[in-house]
């Protein structure tokens, strides 16, 4: 059946965390479309890494089997990353439900991560050909629910500050206004990857082209990460704005106004909320703030938590295809 669950930002809305039951046992974890392994902190590691985490413990779930001699290893976009061995157990998020899911068991993580006390670890849900665990690569928990689900659909509602939802096979349209803009998903590169060639800027003339026009959509990256042709002719606009190498991108007075940002997703342009632009202080006094678009230098951009409190997404597995509507 279908599944719904909360999901719930850490501060800053630095990422977003929500409840998968393993097992039986409910931790709450960062849901990621942009990687594909399942990892928890568990009952192997040190007391002092696990220190302020919820764990899983293998031993207390009367499902689990371990798949002997399998291993992962993962990195994330900031380096960050986590290895360990691999076992299955039954994972239900919200009463949608796969048993025998790989469950990878982290015995080494990196600093971010013991730091990120809220977080039990990640459930990936890009394309399982990005799974790095061996010698015989596992599939995601959508890519396993699939075939049960109602649709062959999972869908993202992130929010400012505030809870929103991860659902399982079924689109609520109360979520959205207006219908869903489809557009057809690459999945040669294993991410939900689109055609993204155009933008514009408070309503302003359309772009031309931007440089290699793909992108990604990203629940487990906090920020929106674009072309500089993008950056530089949105932040253009925003008075004051510059581009601050001692913080490590643009930053703007934090009175700033900030346009609204529209951008190509298949053909259909979406909207990005200046508000939504502005990001987070850099100093106490909160006059100088960071821009949630910030620019890549590498292909394909990245659209993270900022377009998604802007947008709903629905990520339908079983054309691939997205479908995008402002909430
Ligand atoms: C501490 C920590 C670090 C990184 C991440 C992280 N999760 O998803 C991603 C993006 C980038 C790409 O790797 C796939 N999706 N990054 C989460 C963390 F909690």
């Amino acid at each position: 059946g279908a599944g719904s669950v909360a999901n719930t930002p850490e501060a800053g809305d630095v990422e977003y965390l929500a409840p998968v039951t393993i097992g039986g046992q409910t931790v709450n974890m960062d849901f990621d479309s942009g990687s594909s392994d399942l990892w928890v902190f568990n009952t192997q590691l040190s007391l002092n890494t696990l220190s302020g985490h919820m764990a899983y413990n293998p031993a207390q779930s009367s499902t689990f089997q371990l798949l002997p001699g399998s291993t992962f290893s993962i990195s994330y976009g900031d380096g960050s990353g986590a290895a360990g061995n691999v076992g299955t157990d039954t994972v239900n998020i919200g009463g949608a439900t796969v048993t025998g899911q790989a469950i990878e068991l982290a015995t080494d993580v990196s600093t971010s991560f013991v730091t990120d006390t809220q977080s039990t670890g990640l459930i990936g849900l890009a394309f399982s050909k990005l799974n790095t665990v061996k010698p015989v690569q596992q599939k995601t928990f959508f890519d396993n629910a699939l075939a049960t689900l109602p649709e062959p659909v999972f869908t993202a509602d992130l929010r400012h500050n505030a809870a929103g939802t991860y659902e399982f096979g079924a689109i609520d349209s109360t979520k959205f206004s207006g219908p869903l803009a489809w557009t057809p998903v690459n999945t040669t590169s294993g991410f939900w990857q689109f055609t993204s060639q155009a933008f514009a800027v408070g309503g302003g003339a359309p772009s031309t082209s931007v440089p290699g026009g793909q992108a990604i959509a990203d629940t487990g990256t906090t920020l929106m990460l674009a072309d500089q042709s993008v950056v530089d002719g949105y932040y253009s606009q925003v008075q004051g704005a510059v581009n601050n190498a001692t913080v490590g991108g643009v930053t703007f007075p934090c009175s700033a106004t900030l346009p609204d940002l529209q951008i190509d997703v298949g053909g259909t342009m979406a909207t990005v909320r200046g508000d939504d632009i502005n990001f987070a202080p850099v100093d106490q006094t909160g006059t100088t703030c960071f821009g949630g678009l910030q620019a890549t230098t590498v292909q394909p951009q990245i659209y993270g938590d900022i377009f998604f409190k802007s947008n709903f997404v629905a990520f339908n597995g079983g054309n691939n295809s997205l479908g995008v509507a402002p909430h």
